[in-house]
């Protein structure tokens, strides 16, 4: 496990100590600090296309569309007579958030999804285990005869991103697949909404099976809304899925609108907070905002300038550590924003999977906590039972480090992690 993020002071973060067994790529519950993440397994197929395309086939624009198999034939015709599929890449919300959490923490996560019983060379099961870190542990994964799903990932000229998803068997995932003692042992469970849009598929019962389990058991579970349109469509059921099950709620500015009705997003993080615990939410140029809640007793001013918005000063404390709301006794709401690191790249590659990134970061810095406090659990770190290592204002600036990371790149997750220095740090900030 590597330290989540930098740090100017010395911690006690006990990344030397040696190991006393020989690792194994296998998760083992006992042993390792690790992340499980439920998805649709799906392998993003990118090409470039005009803007009469999307009107061709009716797919909205930004969006991640569903689309039947004949549809998604005609595209894929269309698509190699113009030479337009210019890359493969491994994707699917969760699939890239774990991929990201293993590169970031050099550390374990698991997949539970579904996976081509054979594998032909160039099928997009074969591309999608290509494009996944080795410690992604695909041991309890479920055999499938057809394929995993395609996201024809459309860009356009002003490069904006467009999904045409094409399912496939991606769905077929059922609760027999849920390995209880593997959820149960994990620092956190992260699953997304879109397997909420296949309502007569198995994958949705097996996420709440999931869900079900890491309750059970005391595992935080970590939710990402996906697409706004699916939110629009699904509100009732998710509300009521995030009040039973959830304790970490990520979306973007339009996913938090589409489930609040508030387009102001600390208005609409405020809103969230009363079903859930911590709110990711990234608001693309405008950057990102962590909120959730702490001890009242417990809460740390910030030396940050004090910003205000719709709320008041809102970014006072954010140097809390953030905690489940029932472990406080009088709980306060935490808010922290932050701008995009160094305005955003000079030149933005890609934005897909940018808030995946967010979201990886923040789930390093929560099985971070985990493993210090099975290592140190006498530590003042641990004096109240918190969930993450870090403060709500650190989260941030790492999770937006990483989004940065992944805008500079062509793909959708890290192909490695962030590097030791930073070039634009001078080299004064090294020497503290
Ligand atoms: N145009 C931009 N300029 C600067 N930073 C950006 C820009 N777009 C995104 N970012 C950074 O990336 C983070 C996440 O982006 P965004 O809100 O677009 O995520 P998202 O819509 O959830 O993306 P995805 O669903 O593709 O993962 C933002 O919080 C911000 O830090
Ligand atoms: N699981 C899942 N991921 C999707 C869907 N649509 C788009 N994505 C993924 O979202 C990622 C960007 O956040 C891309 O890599 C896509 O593969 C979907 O319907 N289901």
């Amino acid at each position: 496990m590597k330290f989540p993020g930098r740090r100017k002071l010395k911690h006690y973060f006990p990344v030397s100590q040696p190991k006393p067994i020989l690792p194994t790529s296998e998760v083992r519950p006992d042993k390792d600090t690790y992340v499980v993440g439920l998805d649709e397994t799906i392998v993003d197929v990118v090409a470039n296309v005009t803007d009469a395309f999307l009107i061709k086939f009716g797919i909205k624009k930004g969006l991640s569309n569903l689309v039947d198999a004949d549809t998604a034939a005609a595209i894929f015709v269309e698509l190699t007579a113009e030479q337009c599929i210019s890359d493969h890449f491994a994707g699917g919300t969760i699939g890239n958030t774990i991929h990201n959490y293993s590169v970031l923490a050099d550390d374990k996560s698991v997949l539970l999804g579904v996976m081509s019983a054979n594998i032909g060379l160039g099928s997009p099961a074969y591309h999608y285990i290509c494009h996944t870190s080795s410690k992604v542990d695909m041991n309890h994964l479920q055999g499938v005869a057809g394929d995993i799903g395609r996201g024809i990932t459309l860009i356009t000229p002003d490069g904006e991103r467009t999904f045409a998803i094409a399912p496939g068997d991606m769905d077929e995932l059922d609760a027999d697949h849920i390995p209880e003692s593997i959820v149960a042992g994990a620092a956190a469970l992260v699953t997304c909404a879109y397997p909420l849009r296949h309502q007569g598929k198995p994958i949705k019962q097996a996420m709440i099976q999931a869900l079900q389990y890491a309750h059970q058991n005391q595992v935080p579970t970590v939710l990402t809304l996906g697409t706004s349109h699916l939110v629009e469509e699904h509100r009732d059921e998710l509300l009521s899925l995030i009040k039973q099950y959830i304790n970490v709620l990520a979306m973007n500015e339009l996913e938090a609108e589409a489930l609040t009705g508030l387009s102001d997003p600390l208005e609409a993080a405020s809103e969230i907070l009363n079903y859930v615990d911590i709110v990711l939410l990234t608001a693309g140029p405008e950057g990102m905002y962590l909120c959730g809640h702490t001890e009242d007793e417990m809460k740390r001013e910030t030396t940050n300038p004090i910003k205000s918005g719709r709320l008041a000063d809102f970014n006072r404390w954010e140097f809390s550590r953030p905690m489940l709301r029932e472990a406080c006794q009088h709980p306060i709401k935490v808010f922290s924003h932050i701008d995009p690191y160094m305005g955003g790249p000079e030149k933005i590659r890609n934005t897909n999977g940018a808030g995946d990134g967010a979201l990886s970061a923040l789930l390093h810095d929560i099985s971070a906590n985990h493993f210090h406090k099975s290592a140190m659990p006498n530590s003042t770190k641990h004096l109240a039972p918190f969930l993450a290592y870090s403060s709500f204002a650190q989260i941030c600036k790492y999770a937006n480090r990483v989004s940065y990371e992944i805008l500079a790149q062509n793909a959708s997750r890290l192909s490695r992690g962030l590097p030791e220095r930073e070039d634009s740090l001078e080299e004064a900030y090294w020497e503290k």
